[in-house]
């Protein structure tokens, strides 16, 4: 296995503030990873610092092979990963492609590989409808995909997003998400992503859950969701009195609300199970299945919130 990114006991401290109190982890290469956090957990100083942007108090990093601080592997570093942060870094009197271009001759691309990279990012980030527009002049959505393109001209192993779809609606949300998934899955690159949406984690690799600083939950989403998360099942029954008797006499504890009965279950199958006993009462249900939502939710009601 081959790791993208290796941290060990990273600490940042500003000034009495610990904003980041020695966390460990890896990232292995290819692979989508996904940054949780309530607000001030430190997701934004974590990536900075792996981005070389901040000082790190303590601790080790290793970016592509590159130890962070050593002598002349922070503009390795640099070179190796593209970044998109929530504040764009795009000029907005330049167009959509000036920018691009003229990012991509910072990292010295020969002419032929620059014009190789720029068709590349704008199949990907389908730039062929803004690319010949002045970057001041478009949405919202629009400017993440120029930005992401901007971030990827010179090829990078590593793409750092930091909520990369932050404020932008639904329909342009989906549409980035999906730009960002396909170059993932169809290039093998790292993504490091700290995002709100959980929805967005659910499709990563691996998830890491940070709460002031700290790690309180980490694994794939399915072992997230296993261990945090539970199906339910709701309930209508045609007659509320005779179906709730029936799941008192079963011991199965229930919350009502509006005449709709809903009870936990382990599985599907449990579900299956549940309703082949009680059908002869039930007049509709609906398996609920666990969510991040629930994971993020019990993950920050456990340790007290924030
Ligand atoms: N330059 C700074 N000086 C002092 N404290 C800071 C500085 N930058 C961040 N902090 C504090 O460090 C903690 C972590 O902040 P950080 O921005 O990394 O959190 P975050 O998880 O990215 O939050 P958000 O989701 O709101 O962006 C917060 O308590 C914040 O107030």
């Amino acid at each position: 296995m081959k790791f993208a990114i290796q941290v060990d006991k990273l600490r940042k401290q500003y000034g009495e503030h610990r904003a980041v109190k020695g966390i460990s982890f890896t990232v292995e290469e290819g692979t989508l990873f996904a940054f949780l956090g309530a607000n001030g957990a430190g997701k934004s100083t974590t990536i900075e610092i792996l981005c070389t942007l901040l000082e790190k108090t303590s601790g080790t990093v290793k970016i592509n092979g590159h130890t962070l601080d050593a002598s002349n592997d922070n503009a390795e570093i640099r070179k190796s990963i593209g970044v998109v942060f929530q504040q764009s870094l795009l000029d907005e009197r330049l167009t959509v492609r000036e920018n691009i271009l003229h990012r991509g001759k910072t990292y010295g691309l020969s002419r032929g590989q620059l014009a190789e990279n720029y068709q590349f990012v704008s199949t990907y980030l389908h730039l062929e409808d803004i690319e010949k527009r002045k970057y001041g002049t478009l949405s919202g959505g629009q400017k993440r995909r120029a930005d992401i393109a901007r971030a990827l001209i010179h090829r990078p192993k590593i793409l750092f997003l930091d909520e990369p779809t932050t404020g932008l609606d639904p329909q342009t949300r989906q549409f980035v998400w999906q730009a960002i998934k396909q170059l993932q899955l169809e290039t093998n690159m790292t993504v490091f992503l700290t995002t709100h949406y959980m929805e967005e984690a659910a499709v990563a690799h691996h998830v890491i859950v940070l709460k002031q600083g700290e790690i309180v939950a980490e694994g794939t989403p399915d072992a997230l969701k296993t261990k945090y998360a539970y199906d339910s099942m709701a309930l209508v029954f045609h007659n509320s009195a005779e179906g709730s008797k029936w799941l008192k006499d079963n011991a199965i504890s229930y919350t009502e609300k509006l005449g709709i009965y809903t009870i936990r279950v382990d599985s599907t199958l449990h579900a299956l199970d549940l309703l082949k006993k009680a059908e002869p009462f039930i007049a509709s249900f609906e398996v609920i299945k666990g969510t991040m939502d629930d994971v993020f939710l019990h993950i920050m009601a456990e340790e007290g919130a924030a």
